[in-house]
């Protein structure tokens, strides 16, 4: 099934779980070998890894496969993900501006304990809002 499925592929994108441990391997019989991308998902459950990077990377590396790590629940760097297999289809080398574009903003409140409550009143117009790239 699976090699019906993905025969004549350009690239072929492989999921996982992180915390799940099958990784299978897949062996190709069309003329032209299509990419491979292995892709590490759930990296928002990193506290319940148990396929650990180097593993992956050993994998890919072993392979010839592309590798990333998202999170689809926190849409963290699947739009980037998405992106590179395409570049690597078009033949497009992708700039460190296109890959920062790319990149959500985490966004996070400053919480400083040791505050006086009325320290904001005192001085309104700074901002307790950290953008981190
Ligand atoms: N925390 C977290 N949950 C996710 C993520 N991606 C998918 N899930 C959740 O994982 C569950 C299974 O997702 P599916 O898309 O059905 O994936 P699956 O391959 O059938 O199942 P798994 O083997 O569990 O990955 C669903 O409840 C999803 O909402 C992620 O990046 N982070």
């Amino acid at each position: 099934m699976l090699d019906r499925s993905i025969y004549g592929a350009q690239e072929i994108i492989l999921v996982y779980g992180i915390m799940s441990y099958q990784m299978k391997k897949v062996s190709e019989e069309s003329e032209t070998q299509p990419l491979v991308t292995l892709v590490g998902n759930k990296i928002d459950l990193e506290h319940n890894r148990t396929v650990k990077p180097e593993k992956h990377l050993r994998f890919c590396q072993e392979n010839g496969f592309n590798s990333h790590f998202v999170s689809a629940k926190a849409r963290d760097s699947v739009f980037l993900c998405f992106q590179k297999v395409v570049a690597e289809i078009l033949g497009i080398k992708l700039n460190k501006a296109e890959i920062e574009q790319s990149q959500r903003v985490v966004k996070a409140d400053i919480v400083n304990y040791n505050q006086e409550p009325m320290a904001r009143a005192v001085n309104p117009s700074r901002s307790s809002v950290c953008a981190v790239g």
